[in-house]
């Protein structure tokens, strides 16, 4: 929080752009809308959404039958996951996300103030990458051992007509944010998600009883090149 708020006090006073728009849903656009409502005035309530397109596509594909490590597996080949897996599984990619979000708002959080609880198996949370193979790949083999015990998570929500969705949220009354695997019915919004959609909701003064949402692909190379590119023009554009 310190560095954040140097960051920003630093862009502030020397009237810099600092722009971060795909560090939330990649180039979807998140973070400026966001920005925009509160710099017009707007008192944000609560943002929801789905911020990991691994965790999407993951919920969003796997269906019985199909093994959990198999889909975790096309997640990283298609480029989706981070150079660990685990910070998807485990949660911590929508925390940090959810953290960002919270502090756009104002809330003075640290990434250890969101609760989260990890889908990595306990045994291979510390575990290291055997020398000369990519953590990526070696990892999804580890997690084969454990495709039996993650079905029943699967099985459950099925037999209750339900999807699973791993969704962050931040709450600006009680000034907490959480992350957490959940189940929602089929006719849900968070249910109409697709292939690696993210998915982001807020509710505010304005935007109330129905909230502003916006949602797409959300994780993927070209998807994020184009967020990190739009911020590069609008810095440039701004330069001249
Ligand atoms: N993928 C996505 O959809 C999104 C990614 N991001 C962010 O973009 C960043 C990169 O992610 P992504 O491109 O997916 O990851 P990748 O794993 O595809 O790429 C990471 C790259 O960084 C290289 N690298 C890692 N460590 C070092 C190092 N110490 N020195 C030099 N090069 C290094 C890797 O090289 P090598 O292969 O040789 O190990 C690899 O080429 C992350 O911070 C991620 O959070 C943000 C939004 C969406
Ligand atoms: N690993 C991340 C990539 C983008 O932030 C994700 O799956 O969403």
């Amino acid at each position: 929080m310190p560095r954040y708020e140097k960051i920003m006090e630093a862009s502030r006073q020397k009237g810099t752009r600092f722009l971060y728009e795909a560090t939330v849903g990649a180039g979807l656009p998140v973070v400026g809308p966001l920005q925009a409502l509160l710099r017009a005035g707007d008192e944000v309530d609560t943002v929801e959404g789905i911020f990991s397109g691994t965790l999407s596509y993951i919920f969003n594909t796997w269906k019985p039958g199909v093994k959990f490590s198999e889909v975790v597996k096309e997640a990283k080949d298609k480029g989706f996951t981070e150079p660990d897996p685990r910070d998807d599984l485990g949660g911590t990619d929508v925390q940090r996300k959810v953290t960002i979000l919270a502090r756009e708002i104002g809330l003075k959080i640290e990434l250890d103030d969101v609760p989260v609880k990890s889908l990595v198996p306990e045994k291979l949370q510390n575990w290291e990458a055997p020398d000369g193979k990519k953590l990526g790949d070696a990892f999804v083999e580890e997690l084969e051992a454990y495709d039996d015990e993650m079905d029943a998570l699967l099985e459950e929500a099925e037999k209750a007509n339900e999807v699973l969705r791993f969704v962050g949220s931040v709450d600006v009354k009680s000034g907490k944010a959480s992350v957490k695997l959940g189940r929602y019915p089929k006719d849900h919004p968070f249910a109409s998600t697709q292939f690696a959609d993210n998915i982001c909701a807020i509710s505010s003064k304005w935007y109330t009883p129905r909230p502003l949402v916006v949602q797409g692909p959300g994780a993927g190379a070209a998807v994020t090149a184009a967020g990190v590119f739009s911020n590069i023009m609008e810095v440039m554009n701004g330069m001249r």
